[in-house]
């Protein structure tokens, strides 16, 4: 036998009652022996209530009794429920005469849903001739006389629904209302919230019932709100402490109350979707699962009450007089907090309590109060109760550095005796955030990163392209969604929570201007609640810079391919480090040296490892190694390959910073600064390879004179001797354990068949010294400039970010 048990939502009109007809009349048809329970159906307990306070504040009640018999009357409006009405009709006009009911009348109110939903379901079903019948509850389910919330006579009980299901034939299925039972004088009692779930348990438990199966409108146990955590997972298989856990942290479905008379008779609970047949649900037994299960769940509508003074440090009975007058007048106490100095005392309770608890206190700490020894009995609102059911607080320190770095503010944390439960007390606008990033790190399921790009030119645009294309193969990889949720361009922004389609380019060209690009990023991703948050600035400029600091405060990780940061005036370049550190931030800039080569991990990696590097040396510049690889072989003028250069993208946004040495020196001065040398620009001896005549006016006229630069370059070549080539090199020497080193950049003629003269493209080459290599040096060659090994090296920066997380 099973006990087959229907919430409110799945009894509602429309889908969910021909459901719940068509899977009782399957397992009747399939003779499985089965009786049923019932909750009042869709909203009618709110509806009901809803009535009475009309009734009580003498409106007019009785067109929404109209409104709502018509709900109850469907699918079958030949259904005889005058009796219920004209009940429900007499007690509203007394409710309504004297402005006020009792809690005792409101339970005979409320019972009527569920009588109604009995006899709907009987009458669905004999229609189809499946032999059934109504059965109140109220005929053997005894309590005491506390309406609303009665306690049920387990003794008494047990005997008259054994007797009484007796007495109805075998092929006929008992259809039983849920939540209401009756005093020993046969009044109308109700079992409190989610009271039908508890009938089900205590019927299932007198009647030797070994199986139920729960039909509700979600899926089953998830490991958080998949409201809130769109990849939560269903949970297969708990047993009845975890599920008791579950209850008592606030998992809507399961009550503890109702778990209880399932462990007493080992009944197993099978909580199914009545929306969705293919399902499998969460099974609720006492088997024992080989691992712990792990659930978050966030309780709300609590309020977290602060009792402060240093009047009351040491003194005694404090606790003792706030805990028992909050018990007399029946109000919970959640998470509890005091410090070791005894200056305070915190604790949640219910919201709705709040008013009434911040009398009483105030009350009894009056004189207190007045000798300013409790300085405030203060309460924050809007908050909310984050509970990981089954985490261990050992294994909790990665996740709580993980609500740091995304900015969660914790303003309480507790964890039980068992050390399996801990709830942190945070703002409730930052509840989704803090669940998914909490979901995130314990179950290692999917984790996103939302990511802003700003400059979205020839790196930025192949990046946003890397990203969109190659997105489903990470998430497939790595469990890591990558989200764009911002690009700005100079002037506009488009952003998209869920992430920028493939269609971009013109979307953000349809935008308004906007100014302040840093505000506006920062107040969507908080708007948003987004976490994981990464800049990527791929821009050259020098005033978005300026920002970085403001993202690292607001929870952003850095990517940049942009080289200002890092040779800005060194006290600035150790402020940008000294905020990473303070905000737990990242700052990675890869493609800063070498565009899409692994320079500066390996330079890093060398110098924290204690080699002692001793000289960097090479070709920094992909586009002047273009330059003169291909200007040296050809008969062409060099304007001709300084177009070319742009077009490929391997210069600068301004090709004069690649010509004038900056974009090598600063290449330089990150590399030094990298082995914490403390060089300034200045520092720099820089051979600029620009005309004078040049040199000045904006990018537009340069380009417009570009072919002036030609008679410059011949004569260099023209001086140039056999089988030499020239070369724009960059070298970091000097003794580079003081605390600056020796950097220059110059144009050097060097032997063809040299390591630097054997350079093909736009490779670079970097040659690094060190003391253990000696006069062998480590040699990274490659690309060393182009939109997409850049983007590529971004890219990884993103990556490594994500796996630091
Ligand atoms: N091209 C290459 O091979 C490599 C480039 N880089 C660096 O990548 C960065 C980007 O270079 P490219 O893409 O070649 O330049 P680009 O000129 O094609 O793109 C830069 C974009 O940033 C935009 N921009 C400038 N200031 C902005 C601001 N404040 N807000 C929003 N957008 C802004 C510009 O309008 C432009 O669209 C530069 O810092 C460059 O040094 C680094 C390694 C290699
Ligand atoms: N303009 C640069 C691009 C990479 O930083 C170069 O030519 O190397």
């Amino acid at each position: 036998m099973k006990l087959l048990k229907f919430g409110g939502k799945s009894l509602a009109n429309g889908k969910g009652i021909k459901n719940v007809i068509a899977i009782l009349s399957e397992k009747i048809k399939n003779k499985e022996k089965i009786i049923v329970v019932l909750s009042a159906r869709g909203d009618a307990t709110d509806e009901l209530e809803n009535l009475l306070e009309l009734a009580k504040s003498n409106c007019n009640y009785e067109k929404v009794l109209i409104q709502f018999r018509k709900q109850q009357i469907e699918p079958l409006t030949t259904l005889n429920v005058d009796q219920e009405f004209d009940l429900l009709n007499r007690l509203l006009k007394g409710v309504q005469l004297t402005e006020d009911y009792s809690q005792k009348i409101k339970d005979l109110v409320l019972a009527q849903g569920e009588l109604l939903a009995v006899k709907m379901v009987s009458a669905l079903l004999n229609n189809i001739n499946i032999k059934c019948q109504v059965v109140d509850s109220r005929l053997f389910l005894k309590t005491d006389d506390n309406f609303g919330n009665a306690q049920v006579n387990l003794v008494t009980s047990k005997e008259k629904t054994v007797k009484y299901i007796e007495t109805i034939d075998a092929d006929v299925t008992p259809i039983i209302t849920g939540f209401i039972a009756s005093n020993i004088t046969n009044e109308t009692t109700t079992l409190g919230r989610n009271g039908t779930n508890y009938s089900a348990s205590l019927i299932a438990n007198f009647l030797g019932i070994k199986a139920i199966e729960s039909y509700t409108h979600v899926d089953g146990i998830f490991t958080a709100n998949p409201e809130i955590v769109s990849n939560a997972k269903i949970i297969k298989h708990i047993n009845y402490n975890e599920a008791s856990e579950l209850a008592s942290f606030g998992t809507s479905i399961l009550h503890t109350k109702s778990i209880n008379p399932l462990i007493e008779d080992g009944i197993s609970l099978h909580i199914l979707n009545t929306f969705n047949k293919e399902n499998e649900g969460t099974l609720i037994s006492n088997h024992q699962t080989a691992r712990s299960i792990k659930s978050i769940s966030v309780q709300e509508e609590v309020v977290l009450i602060n009792i402060i003074g240093k009047g009351i440090i040491g003194k005694k009975g404090i606790d003792a007089r706030i805990f028992s007058n909050l018990s007399n007048i029946g109000v919970n106490i959640g998470i509890i907090s005091q410090g070791s100095s005894e200056r305070g005392v915190s604790f949640i309770i219910p919201k709705k309590n709040k008013a009434m608890a911040q009398k009483v206190l105030l009350n009894e700490f009056k004189h207190e109060i007045l000798k300013q020894d409790i300085q405030a009995v203060n309460t924050i609102e809007d908050i909310s109760v984050v509970t990981i059911v089954g985490q261990h607080i050992g294994n909790f320190a990665s996740c709580l550095d993980y609500l740091k770095q995304n900015k969660i503010n914790i303003l309480l944390i507790n964890n039980t005796i068992s050390g399996n439960n801990i709830s942190l007390v945070i703002h409730k606008k930052e509840v989704k955030k803090a669940v998914n990033v909490i979901h995130s790190q314990i179950f290692g399921a999917i984790k996103t990163m939302h990511i802003a790009i700003v400059g979205k030119g020839t790196v930025g645009g192949s990046l946003i392209n890397q990203l969109l294309v190659s997105k489903a193969k990470v998430l497939n990889r790595k469990n890591l969604k990558l989200n764009i949720f911002a690009i700005a361009g100079k002037e506009k922004i488009l952003f998209n929570k869920n992430g920028i389609s493939d269609n971009w380019r013109t979307s953000l060209q349809e935008k308004e201007n906007t100014l302040d690009h840093e505000k506006a990023i920062i107040a969507y991703a908080r708007k948003h609640h987004l976490e994981n948050l990464v800049l990527i600035d791929n821009t050259s400029s020098e005033d978005f810079v300026n920002y970085y600091t403001s993202f690292i405060e607001n929870g952003f990780d850095l990517v940049s391919s942009n080289k200002i940061a890092n040779t800005q005036r060194y006290f600035q370049y150790k402020t940008l480090r000294e905020s990473l550190q303070l905000h737990k931030k990242n700052y990675l800039y890869e493609t800063n040296v070498g565009a899409g080569l692994p320079i500066i991990d390996t330079i890093r990696t060398l110098h924290e490892s204690g080699e002692n590097i001793t000289r960097i040396k090479g070709v920094f510049s992909g586009s002047l190694s273009y330059l003169f690889n291909s200007f040296s072989a050809s008969e062409q003028p060099f304007s001709y390959f300084l177009k070319k250069a742009i077009e490929l993208g391997y210069t600068e946004p301004d090709p004069r910073e690649d010509l004038c040495g900056n974009d090598v020196a600063r290449k330089l001065l990150i590399l030094a600064r990298e082995l914490d040398l403390k060089n300034e620009f200045n520092d720099i001896n820089i051979e600029n390879l620009i005309p004078e005549s040049l040199r000045k006016g904006d990018t537009k006229q340069f380009l417009v004179n570009i072919e002036g630069i030609d008679t410059y370059y011949s004569a260099i070549k023209n001086k140039l001797a056999d089988d030499y080539v020239l070369r724009y090199i960059g070298d970091l020497s000097g003794n580079l354990q003081e605390e600056k080193g020796d950097l220059q950049v110059k144009l050097v003629a060097i032997p063809k068949n040299s390591a630097l003269g054997n350079l093909t493209g736009s490779d670079s080459i970097f040659e690094i010294y060190t003391e253990s290599y000696k006069e062998n040096p480590i040699t990274i060659i490659g690309a060393g400039a182009g939109a997409e090994v850049t983007a590529r090296g971004v890219f990884g920066d993103l990556l490594r970010i994500a796996d630091k997380k």
